[in-house]
């Protein structure tokens, strides 16, 4: 019975390493995949993972109806054994729910990877659809960490290193902690709700006012 699964994480907790992995197994069992994305950082039409794996993808469009390019791939006489959607985080809910259609009625494995939630800690739109209609939702096992050291489970969007709560859902980027430019961290959720960054904790430490005071 085909499913419709949704791998999802942190970000930069290997989502599209995982990706890249299930493609490459059945590709080397001579399947041939569907394979999605929206907005990946390598550009259009690519999925890549930051360990330098990438591959070419069909760009999802505002608008594109995933299920009806696949009746179409198909009656061509083209192959798809089964489909993948990375960054599924920025798809539509209905967009999913012409991913659930694949599944039941073409009877196609669908795996999809992406975000929960964006750096407010709320659900994507897309995300929201996954879990309610995914067959299994499966959190990926490598543990992101926040700078702690405790699993990261929030991702916090930064400038400067400092954290920010205003601005547009989807602003794509990466956690490489960049100068000025807006940039993501993963967090524990208590330095998340503090919004205490590895930058600002370490500017937290430095300050004058928790330096020991020498008793002499
Ligand atoms: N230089 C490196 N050496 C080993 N592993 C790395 C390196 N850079 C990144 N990674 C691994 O790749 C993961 C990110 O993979 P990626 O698929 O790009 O994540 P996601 O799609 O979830 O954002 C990191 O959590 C880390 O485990
Ligand atoms: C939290 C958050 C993230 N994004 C963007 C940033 C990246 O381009 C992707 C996530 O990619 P990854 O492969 O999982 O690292 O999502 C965003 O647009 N809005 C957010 O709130």
């Amino acid at each position: 019975m085909s499913e419709l699964v949704f791998f999802c994480g942190t970000m930069d907790c290997g989502k599209s390493t995982l990706a890249l992995q299930i493609e490459h197994n059945r590709s080397a069992r001579g399947l041939v995949g569907m394979i999605f994305t929206r907005n990946d950082r390598a550009g259009e039409g690519k999925l890549s993972s930051r360990l330098g794996l990438v591959t070419d993808a069909v760009e999802v469009g505002d608008g594109a109806d995933l299920y009806a390019h696949l009746v179409d791939h198909l009656s061509q006489g083209r192959r798809a054994d089964y489909v993948i959607a990375d960054e599924a985080q920025f798809l539509d809910p209905g967009q999913i729910d012409q991913l659930a259609r694949v599944v039941d009625d073409l009877d196609l494995d669908v795996y999809a990877f992406g975000i929960t939630t964006d750096f407010r800690s709320k659900l994507f739109p897309g995300s929201q659809r996954l879990v309610e209609l995914a067959d299994r939702v499966e959190v990926l096992q490598v543990e992101a960490l926040c700078w702690c050291g405790a699993r990261a489970t929030h991702n916090a969007r930064t400038v400067g290193g400092v954290m920010v709560v205003e601005g547009a859902q989807v602003v794509v980027g990466d956690v490489t902690g960049s100068t000025d430019e807006i940039g993501y961290e993963v967090l524990c959720r208590r330095h998340h709700r503090r919004r205490m960054t590895a930058a600002t904790a370490r500017a937290a430490a430095l300050a004058p006012d928790v330096l020991p005071v020498s008793s002499g």
